[in-house]
């Protein structure tokens, strides 16, 4: 049995629109007037124990949205969300139990309070057992470097450390099923490294099942096999970075060093989209030919000195899906999504 199950969930927003000035507040009072906004449209997907998957979309596509109603703190328009075979918003007590959640914007933490005492906080309120929160905080404060800060008050820590104590926070509990909203995002090189680093490991080692947001497209590549994919509320896609790189076309880019710079030159086949002197990148799409056709190609007539040839990285490939969602987009309103479906 899948440890979440989402089926047709639709989530339509109702705002209502007040009437300007002083009369116009009066008439709100007895018209009411709404706009609706949809933003999230008839998605279904099941994911099993132990996975980590990535939720991804361009901004406004609904994924808070869609977490928001996983850990219950939203009740879908129609359709049925079902995390730990409850139904989240009924079930919030007692699930609270087996979820851990890290809304990027949003702290558990007391301000005032040292890390240590908030932790304390959480150990007394999810009835942590002495053994179980040495063991969990033992486990976050190695992975995460948590020593170095635990006894600071929380609005001295930077944001990095924030987060490292945000996400430590959510698993002292030992959920089974962690879920993040953007856990990166703001961060420098290293704290971003470290945060996916430990979530492969809780992944990995404590078999926690993980479900994240995010926009940084290393997040993906470093801690998700398999990414979810939704824009304007729908899903677009479901399945492996591997499986997104070849329904696109499997490109891969080629990086030659000539001899001596052989100034413009054109290959059908192969398309220019760098040049520094000597160096020129190309991009490659498999069709038939191999790309060390092409090189021999060149090489007959320009001497080569060096060849490399690097898969396209999953960031151009996400850009390319958006532009091709967007241009589709504008062609026709409303058709069904190009790309459902296609794990490994
Ligand atoms: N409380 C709300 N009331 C009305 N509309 C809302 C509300 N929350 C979100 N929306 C709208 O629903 C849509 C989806 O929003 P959501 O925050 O789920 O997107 P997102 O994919 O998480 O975006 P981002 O990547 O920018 O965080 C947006 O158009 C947003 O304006």
């Amino acid at each position: 049995m899948s440890i979440i199950s989402v089926s047709g969930v639709t989530k339509i927003y109702r705002q209502y629109r007040r009437f300007p000035g002083i009369i116009g507040s009066v008439r709100s009072l007895f018209t009411r007037q709404y706009s609706e906004e949809i933003a999230v449209k008839d998605i279904t997907f099941s994911i099993e124990k132990g996975e980590a998957v990535g939720y991804l979309g361009p901004n406004g596509a609904g994924k808070s949205t869609m977490i928001k109603m996983m850990t219950g703190i939203l009740l879908p328009s129609a359709g049925e969300v079902r995390v730990l075979n409850e139904i989240p918003h009924k079930a919030r007590k007692n699930n609270s139990q087996h979820l851990g959640v890290v809304f990027g914007q949003r702290s558990q933490l007391w301000w005032d309070l040292p890390v240590t005492d908030s932790f304390e906080l959480h150990k007394y309120i999810y009835k942590i057992s002495d053994e179980s929160y040495r063991k969990n905080l033992g486990f976050c404060t190695e992975l995460l470097s948590l020593s170095d800060f635990i006894n600071k008050p929380v609005r001295q820590l930077s944001l990095g450390q924030r987060m490292r104590v945000e996400i430590a926070m959510a698993l002292l509990h030992e959920p089974e099923i962690l879920f993040l909203d953007e856990p990166t995002i703001g961060l420098d090189v290293m704290a971003k490294d470290q945060i996916r680093q430990f979530l492969r490991a809780v992944n990995q080692e404590k078999k926690t099942t993980i479900l994240l947001t995010t926009h940084d497209m290393k997040d993906i590549e470093e801690i998700c096999p398999r990414m979810i994919i939704v824009n304007k509320g729908s899903l677009v896609y479901d399945g492996s970075v591997a499986a997104l790189r070849s329904k696109l076309g499997d490109e891969r880019r080629v990086v030659i060093e000539f001899a001596q710079d052989p100034g413009s030159i054109e290959i059908s086949g192969l398309t220019l989209i760098k040049e520094e002197g000597s160096r020129k990148t190309f991009l490659f799409t498999r069709n038939g030919t191999t790309v060390f056709d092409y090189v021999s190609r060149i090489a007959e007539k320009y001497p080569i000195e060096d060849v490399s040839i690097e898969d396209v990285d999953i960031e151009s490939i996400i850009r390319r899906l958006y532009k091709q969602l967007a241009a589709e987009d504008e062609e026709s309103q409303g058709r069904q999504p190009i790309l459902v479906g296609g794990a490994n």
